[in-house]
């Protein structure tokens, strides 16, 4: 049973698992804005009349991808940040039984080759925001970047696809509050994400950036929901109803 082979239906709606609250805070305060023209029936050829895509026509409609979210709570597995994000993306696929957007925020210290990485989590219940700093006591090199990898599945059996965003910025003694994870120890240009507004550390979230090039310059690695949003917006629907009538 090939998973990859199979057709990708187009959602609207962006079913969000996760047991965290402020990042859901942030997703819905990136995608607040999303609403996205489709040409729905551009390639249908039926008419063809040449004048597709003209203003309020017929091929033209206003989607809006609706975001809801439940928690589904699983243990995460080892391996490499896109190995933990599929991985738990596709098991929360199978457990919903429908469509499924998952995140998988990472924290690599350069100094450290990488690591914690995806274990961030617990490295930061176990160390707190002084040990997190501690552990770069003995390297010059405080360099750190936040890694955000939002993954999609159509469903149980429906590979994943992964967008990441990856920001860079450096370890420092906590400043601001510590409400949300290492907010406070991580400095992107002069401040903390602590020490930032949400606007603030999510950046400039209209237009969706166009490219990759300019997601991974923004504040927040969690703009690349925007990528990922574009990309399902854009998948062709399969007229399953004609596949069923062939046969
Ligand atoms: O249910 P899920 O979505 O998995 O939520 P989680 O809190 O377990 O999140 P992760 O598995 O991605 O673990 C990432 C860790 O980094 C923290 N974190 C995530 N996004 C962050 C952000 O934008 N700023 C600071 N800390 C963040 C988060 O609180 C976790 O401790
Ligand atoms: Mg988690």
């Amino acid at each position: 049973m090939s998973s990859k082979a199979q057709p990708q239906p187009r959602p609207t709606t962006l079913n969000f698992i996760t047991g965290n609250a402020n990042k859901l805070a942030e997703v819905q305060a990136i995608l607040a804005d999303v609403e996205v023209s489709v040409d729905i029936d551009s390639d249908s050829g039926a008419d063809g009349d040449g004048k597709k895509g003209q203003g309020q026509g017929q091929g033209q409609r206003q989607r809006r991808l609706v975001l809801t979210s439940r928690d589904v709570p699983a243990h995460e597995i080892q391996g490499t940040i896109e190995e933990v994000a599929r991985d738990k993306c596709a098991r929360a696929a199978a457990v919903v039984g429908g469509p499924v957007l998952t995140e998988d925020t990472a924290l690599e210290f350069r100094a450290y080759g990488g690591l914690p990485g995806p274990y961030i989590k617990y490295f930061l219940q176990a160390l707190g925001h002084e040990g997190l700093n501690n552990m770069l006591a003995a390297y010059e090199d405080k360099t750190a970047f936040a890694v955000c990898t939002f993954a999609y599945s159509a469903g149980p059996g429906h590979e994943p696809i992964l967008f990441q965003g990856r920001t860079q910025g450096r370890i420092v003694p906590a400043r601001g509050p510590g409400v949300f994870g290492w907010d406070a120890v991580f400095e992107y240009e002069g401040k903390t994400y602590a020490e930032m507004d949400k606007t603030e550390k999510v950046g400039d979230t209209t237009p969706p950036p166009p490219n990759v090039a300019q997601w991974r310059a923004c504040s927040s690695p969690k703009v690349a929901i925007h990528a990922l949003v574009g990309c399902l917006l854009t998948i062709v629907e399969p007229d399953l109803t004609s596949r069923q009538g062939a046969g």
